[in-house]
């Protein structure tokens, strides 16, 4: 059996960085996607000093003799303040620029103005209140950096910069084939026999949520024929190709030598991981074809943490491993295996602040609602015990999913 962590490395080691020409993206379509080019800021950010507060631009000094200063204009934000004169005040409002000659804005609360003349209550200190121009950015620093997944964050960082347009990497296109007889596509009639679809809508899912696309998505029968059809199709139209299902040593497991009759090489694994040990690596006329087992469950663990750093290389990502974290047991039952064990588990924080995993009743690869209670994976080591308050690895599926 193949160790987990040799099988994780294994897949990003077959994956391809972006071989495509990198696009134009408007910044208001920016969201998810993957920046193709360091951008570095050319303006500063705040681009000039400006007020922090409602009040007055004084200079400090003008304040030592305690008395009212006229009020020389009142300075909205997008308005440009006059030169401030000697011994008097102007009137502004957060995001004003500070008028030339001022050093100090004093917030209105601690100033009454009356008859054209604002009085100073509360003794300022020198330069409160401002914030200067280039406190924040740099001209010249990198405020996103390629590689990096855009978020909101990125997106109002980069208007910042007047950028309407960035150059991002076309979407990874995945291919997703579900197999079995039994399957029939939600939305259609099912007899007693059959088992409605979850994996390809399911795969569909976590695909998007990486913020790659989904190139196609075929069902093919437990058929050499089909098999082969559907897979060097979606070989043909898709940047990788991931199967489900038909993978591992059952008389209609007919992924591997399907593969094996379209000439691709083929790694034919037994990971020692829990869910999901049968994974296959192959490549059909150089597209990547991974082929996850065909329990819900297991295909679910086995993208998570085995299938998505891939993506994220082929997407064009840094960081396509994200935080491992470590997180306390709480559980009656002690978990062990021979296979590293993904346990789905919920993380809280305790009374001391310390994350405290809980793992779902059901933890068989037959129990699908275990997946959408959990928030993360819990990793208990291969021939070891793990119980209550034992610390252990945690893969948060926040992180692990995006
Ligand atoms: N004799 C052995 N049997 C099995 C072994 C083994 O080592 N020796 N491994 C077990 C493990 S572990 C797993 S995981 C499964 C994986 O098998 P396959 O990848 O070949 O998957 P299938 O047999 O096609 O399906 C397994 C299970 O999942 C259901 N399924 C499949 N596709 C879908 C779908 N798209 N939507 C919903 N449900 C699906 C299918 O009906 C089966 O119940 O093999 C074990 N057996
Ligand atoms: O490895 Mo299988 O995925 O446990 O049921």
């Amino acid at each position: 059996m193949l160790e987990f962590d040799a099988a994780q490395q294994q897949l990003l080691d077959a994956a391809p960085a972006p071989t495509t020409q990198p696009q134009a993206c408007a910044l208001r379509a920016a969201l998810g996607r993957v920046l193709a080019q360091d951008v570095h800021a050319e303006v500063a950010l705040p681009p000039a000093d400006n007020s922090a507060m409602d009040g007055y631009a004084v200079r400090l000094a003008d304040l030592a003799a305690g008395a009212g200063l006229p009020v020389q204009q009142r300075c909205y934000a997008g308005e440009m303040p006059e030169p401030l004169r000697a011994g008097h005040a102007i009137r502004l409002f957060t995001g004003s620029l500070i008028p030339a000659g001022a050093d100090t804005v004093v917030m209105q609360e601690d100033c009454d103005e009356r008859d054209g003349h604002v009085q100073v209550r509360e003794a300022p200190t020198l330069g409160q209140h401002i914030r200067r121009a280039g406190e924040d950015i740099a001209p010249g620093t990198c405020i996103a950096a390629a590689g990096t997944r855009l978020t909101a964050a990125h997106v109002a960082l980069l208007a910042t910069q007047g950028h309407a347009e960035l150059v991002v990497w076309p979407r990874l296109r995945v291919g997703i084939l579900s197999t079995g007889d039994e399957l029939v596509q939600p939305g259609h009639a099912r007899a007693l026999h059959q088992l409605y679809d979850s994996n390809a809508p399911m795969l569909a899912a976590l695909v998007e949520g990486l913020g790659a696309e989904v190139g196609a998505t075929r069902h093919a029968r437990d058929d050499e024929t089909a098999l082969g059809e559907a897979i060097l199709a979606l070989a043909r139209d898709c940047d990788i190709v991931l199967t489900a299902g038909g993978v591992s040593v059952g008389e209609k497991d007919l992924v591997k030598p399907v593969l094996e009759s379209l000439g691709g090489r083929l790694a034919l694994w037994k990971v020692r991981m829990k869910p999901g040990k049968p994974v296959a690596l192959g490549a059909v006329r150089g597209t990547p074809v991974v082929c996850l087992p065909g329990n819900p469950v297991s295909a679910f663990a086995v993208f998570t943490v085995l299938v998505s750093p891939m993506l994220r290389r082929m997407q064009g990502r840094t960081g396509v491993r994200p935080p491992v974290q470590h997180g306390v047991l709480r559980t009656a039952t002690p978990s062990s295996d021979s296979r590293e064990n993904f346990l789905r588990v919920r993380a809280a924080a305790d009374e001391a602040g310390r994350l405290v995993l809980t793992p779902h009743r059901g933890q068989t690869s037959g129990i699908m609602s275990a997946l959408p209670w959990a928030d993360g994976l819990a990793r208990i080591p291969a021939d070891a015990t793990r119980g209550d308050g034992d610390v252990v690895a945690y893969y948060p599926l926040a992180s692990w999913l995006s």
